[in-house]
């Protein structure tokens, strides 16, 4: 696994922007293929959004060769509602840029039937020829996607009960009250996510200090869903001095010398 600290959220955005265009140019060297692409919600990708559409705008990098998956959304939350993951999607990305509504593929949680979906969203990700770079963020407790504390490290696309933690910490996008946030979630499996071929998770801010312990010093435990990045080929995690805060210093300093001369 690669561990890369900067300083700042903002630059934790150019590094993860940098990269998802380098990726999608070297993929367009080579092949007319689209590049695929996963993406998370949450307030850590917000950055990077806004810096990818900079880049953007600038001409530096389009969307029409692009298709997306995104990493989960939650069960029974009109599309409409502002707080759903499609919503927060197109009003924080997709209506910025220049990719084709279709081929931005989005878990629907309110099909009637929610297995189907789930099995479908897999098929679809297989027929666009796998994913090519996963970016994610991770929850407090150390979950990716929605993959909460002790969901298999084999998982795939699925219905998932949110904990009493992780509704907590996003009743803040619903006025504070816990009663307003979904209890379930449909979301892509750890699984899903180790098969694409490169994965990149974000993490900024001291709230996120002990999941990144556990998930660059713990064991490849599935308590710590972000921990399965270890066995990840080509794993990336990026975070800010914050949450790189509970790191050993000795593990500090390995990463931080390992990357000195690592441009991108
Ligand atoms: N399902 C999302 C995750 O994909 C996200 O990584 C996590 C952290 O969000 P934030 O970046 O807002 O801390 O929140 C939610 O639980």
């Amino acid at each position: 696994m690669r561990l890369i600290i900067e300083n700042t959220p903002q630059q934790v955005a150019q590094w993860a922007a940098n990269y998802i265009i380098e990726q999608i140019r070297n993929k367009a060297q080579h092949t007319s293929s689209p590049f695929v692409l996963g993406l998370p919600t949450g307030s850590t990708p917000l950055e990077t959004y806004k810096e990818l559409i900079r880049r953007h705008k600038a001409g530096d990098v389009s969307f029409r060769n692009v298709i997306t998956f995104n990493m989960d959304e939650y069960v029974g939350l009109p599309e409409e509602h502002p707080e759903s993951y499609h919503s927060f999607m197109w009003n924080n990305f997709f209506k910025h840029i220049d990719i084709l509504p279709e081929n931005v593929n989005i878990l629907n949680g309110n099909a009637e039937d929610l297995v189907k979906e789930c099995a479908d969203y897999e098929a679809r990700i297989v027929e666009a020829g796998g994913i090519d770079l996963f970016m994610g963020g991770v929850g407090e407790d150390g979950h990716i996607a929605f993959n909460e504390p002790f969901s298999s490290l084999n998982s795939r696309t699925r219905v998932k009960t949110l904990t009493q933690d992780t509704i907590q910490v996003n009743s803040r996008f619903f006025g504070g009250d816990t009663n307003l946030v979904p209890k379930t979630a449909l979301t892509v499996g750890v699984g899903t996510v180790l098969a694409a071929k490169k994965v990149l998770i974000l993490a900024t801010g001291p709230k996120k200090a002990r999941a990144v312990r556990h998930g660059v010093e713990g064991s490849y435990n599935h308590q710590w869903t972000i921990s399965a990045l270890q066995v990840h080929p080509n794993g990336i995690l990026i975070c800010d001095e914050p949450a790189a805060g509970e790191l050993r210093v000795a593990t500090y300093r390995y990463f931080k010398d390992i990357e000195k001369e690592n441009l991108i």
